[in-house]
Formats: C-alpha cells, sequence, structure tokens
C-alpha cells in the first residue's frame, strides 16, 4: 500500500495547542487533529505545512521547528506524519472548513479522542515541554 506523506503542525501559543476536530465521514473522523495535510507533488513538507495551515486555519507560519517523524499503519491506510512546532505565526488560528476547533492544554491532550498515530505526538510533547 502507498504512503501517504503529511505535514502536521502542533500550534502552540500561551500555554495551549490549537486542535481541529475531522469532519465525521473523512479517514479518522470525529477524532481531534493538529491541522495539516497531504504533501503534493513537487512541494516540500515545508511548503504542504504553510499551505495547509494557510487553507485549514488561516495563519501564515513563520517559523516551524521539526518534533518528529511518525510512520503509521492504520489498515486502511499507511500515512507518514511530519510533525512540526509552529509556535510563531501570523493571525489567529480559525477553523476554515467549519471543523470544530478548541484549544487545549498538555493535560487535556491526553484525554481527548485522538488518532492513534498521535499518542507518539502527546508523548513527544510531554517531554518536550515537560516543567
Ligand atoms: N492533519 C492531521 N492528519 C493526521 C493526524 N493524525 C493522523 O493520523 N492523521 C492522518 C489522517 C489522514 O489519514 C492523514 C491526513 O490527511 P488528510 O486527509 O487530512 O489530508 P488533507 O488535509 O490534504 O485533506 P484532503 O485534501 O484529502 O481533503 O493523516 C493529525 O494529527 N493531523
Ligand atoms: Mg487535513
Amino acid at each position: 500500500m502507498k504512503q501517504v506523506h503529511v505535514a502536521v503542525g502542533v500550534i502552540f501559543q500561551n500555554d495551549a495547542f490549537y486542535l481541529t476536530k475531522r469532519a465525521d465521514n473523512v479517514h479518522q473522523g470525529g477524532k481531534w487533529e493538529f491541522p495539516g495535510g497531504k504533501v503534493e507533488t513537487g512541494e516540500t513538507v515545508a511548503q504542504a505545512l504553510q499551505r495547509e495551515l494557510q487553507e485549514e486555519v488561516a495563519i501564515d507560519v513563520l517559523a516551524c521547528q521539526p518534533l518528529l517523524i511518525i510512520e503509521h499503519d492504520y489498515g486502511d491506510k499507511q500515512v507518514k506524519l511530519e510533525v512540526f512546532i509552529v509556535d510563531q505565526f501570523q493571525g489567529e488560528p480559525t477553523a476554515q472548513e467549519g471543523q470544530q476547533e478548541q484549544w487545549f492544554s498538555l493535560e487535556e491532550l491526553s484525554e481527548i479522542d485522538l488518532p492513534a498515530a498521535n499518542t507518539a505526538i502527546v508523548e513527544k510533547l510531554n517531554q518536550h515541554f515537560a516543567s
């Protein structure tokens, strides 16, 4: 099965993380996600991140730091998530596609329904932001 390459942005501001809810009718529907999407042909992952965050939540990424790369097999789909922390951006993230949106604390990220691949992201964030 072909692997889908995805750019994912962990939007972080004032000790909180901005997530949107995936529509019910799509892959991993109804779960909270970090905004992002597929890297298109001819695009770098950084360009994909910039484009997807503009399309989905209308922010301009000013800087991003790589956090981790996750390869996960959902059975019906194989994904490679390249995850970046986005803590410098212009604009206020706002869901552009009618998605539910919410800012969560680090503690809350462990309690909400996320795609299985995201367990590794939350673990890494716990290490990264441990105080
Ligand atoms: N954006 C995002 N995708 C995730 C996360 N965790 C996770 O397993 N995924 C998976 C779900 C999807 O199979 C894939 C993302 O692809 P997508 O369907 O949202 O791609 P896209 O935004 O380009 O959407 P589209 O053009 O197909 O409508 O990655 C996450 O935290 N954020
Ligand atoms: Mg998407």
